[in-house]
């Protein structure tokens, strides 16, 4: 007879998929972690950080590329996440590139580089892959809030999220409680769609 204990931890474990995401922000990981340990089907992560290079190219090829070199890296299945923050004006630029025009600008810089042009508004695409392993084509699942660029309100705790307001919320990202940025964020609508794929595969 198995103990209580051994009964409830094999449940457990059927009940619950661990899945390796890779990255090498902790920011990332702590909101991948709180959307995908709640409701009714949990998802445990198991991080890895590295730090993959990144191609150029669109938001897709470059989410393809970075989750290929992953799965190569783990021999095994896992998930990857590309964000872009992309701005009307400019035809979707920075996109996948943003990650160096914070770095270069930062917030003000970002806010300068609209001035002149008729619209501030911006977009936050989230892009999450998943590989099955290193000889398996990525999955792509997509997630975008649309917002404003604003000038920088809130904790300068995480990228770009003190000067992006998503529409009528009257809150930059930065300014919401963690709760409320989960609920409508780019991460967690792509999130939403990965995790009803993940849930579709038959238990072992
Ligand atoms: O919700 C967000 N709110 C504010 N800023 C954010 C968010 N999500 C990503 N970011 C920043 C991090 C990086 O400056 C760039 C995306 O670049 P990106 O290559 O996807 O992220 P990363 O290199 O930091 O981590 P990873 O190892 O997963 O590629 O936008
Ligand atoms: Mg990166």
């Amino acid at each position: 007879m198995p103990k209580i204990s051994e009964c409830t931890s094999s449940i457990y474990s059927a009940l619950v998929k661990k899945i390796a995401f890779v990255t090498g922000n902790a920011n990332k990981l702590r909101e991948v972690k709180a959307i995908l340990s709640s409701g009714a089907h949990p998802i445990e992560i198991d991080s890895q950080s590295l730090d993959i290079p990144e191609v150029q190219g669109s938001t897709q090829e470059v989410a393809i590329a970075k989750c290929r070199m992953a799965a190569k890296l783990l021999q095994g299945p896992c998930i990857t996440e590309d964000t872009a923050l992309c701005f009307e004006a400019m035809n979707g630029l920075p996109g996948p590139y943003i990650k160096d025009f914070l770095a270069k600008l930062g917030h003000e810089g970002l806010n300068k580089m609209l001035d002149g042009f008729s619209t501030r508004a911006a977009w936050a695409l989230c892009t999450f892959a998943y590989s099955a392993g290193p000889d398996s084509e990525p999955i792509l699942f997509e997630g975008r809030t649309d917002g404003t660029l604003v000038p920088a309100r809130g904790p300068a705790v995480f990228g770009w999220d003190p000067c992006f307001e998503p529409l009528g919320t009257g809150q930059t990202y930065a300014e919401m409680d963690p709760a409320r940025k989960n609920s409508l964020s780019h991460r967690c609508k792509a999130l939403e769609k990965l995790r009803a794929y993940l849930q579709s595969f038959p238990q072992e």
